[in-house]
């Protein structure tokens, strides 16, 4: 039996590769920058750090020709449920164990945002979300994990998922056949890496998207009342209440 991809999904697999292929672009200036190289960040420099992968993400998006079929009701819906959940999966490709930071390439590599930048946010919730996150991390395998296009797969299983506010039956229909989609597309991609081996993928990640929700959920309110508003993108306080 060969798990040989064909033409349709080499090419299937190139749109998800052009789609991505800004996230890791190098950052020329502004506030997020400066907030990337200040020594210690403050919950206020890690939103304006947020901010770079947010917008990152919508410009994706807005490359998808899956993503352009929704109606702008849906489109938003999407981007406004799945961003957290996103952020968290680009985290985990982010992620460096040894010096417990996430390191990036958008920035020289001196630079980096230390996971103790939890410790900063609020009381209420902070060690279970980083916890959480760290639980995450463990849920994908190493080799998923490292490899960019699966985790590519991944965060667009994760972007075509039912939200709420989602009200148009066509828009439903959309989003269930690219999550079905993107689905097949990756177990298919796993297949020509691993053969028979993919197999173990199949429970890792409804176990490790389960989780992706719980985290989402639960993250509305960790910034809350530790950032200064006036100095914080205003993208990410959509997501994170701030006071
Ligand atoms: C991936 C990102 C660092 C690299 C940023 C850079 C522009 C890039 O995308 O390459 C880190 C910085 C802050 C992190 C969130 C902080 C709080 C979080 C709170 C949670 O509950 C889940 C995880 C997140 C969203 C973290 C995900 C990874 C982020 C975006």
């Amino acid at each position: 039996l060969s798990y040989q991809l064909n033409t349709a999904e080499l090419r299937a697999l190139d749109n998800v590769r052009e789609a991505f292929s800004g996230m890791d672009e190098p950052l020329d200036s502004g506030r997020q920058r400066d907030s990337f190289m200040k020594t210690e960040k403050s919950p206020t420099d890690i939103m304006n750090i947020m901010d770079i992968t947010m917008r990152r993400l919508v410009k994706m998006a807005k490359k998808l020709p899956a993503f352009n079929e929704l109606s702008n009701e849906g489109k938003f819906a999407l981007l406004k449920g799945g961003m957290v959940e996103m952020l968290t999966v680009r985290g985990v490709t982010r992620f460096d164990s040894a010096s417990n930071s996430w390191k990036t390439p958008v920035v020289p590599s001196q630079y980096t945002v230390p996971v103790s930048m939890f410790d900063q946010l609020n009381t209420d919730c902070k060690d279970i979300q980083k916890n959480r996150f760290m639980q995450f991390v463990g849920a994908l395998n190493e080799e998923l994990r490292k490899n960019e296009l699966a985790i590519s797969l991944i965060m667009l299983i994760v972007l075509f998922s039912q939200r709420e506010n989602v009200n148009s039956p066509s828009d439903r229909m959309l989003i269930d056949k690219h999550n079905r989609d993107y689905s097949t597309l990756l177990f298919r991609y796993l297949e020509s890496l691993y053969g028979e081996d993919a197999r173990k993928f199949q429970e890792v990640l409804p176990r490790a998207l389960g989780l992706l929700h719980v985290i989402s959920d639960h993250s509305i309110t960790l910034f809350m009342g530790t950032v200064k508003t006036e100095e914080a993108e205003p993208l990410p306080r959509e997501f994170f209440k701030t006071d």
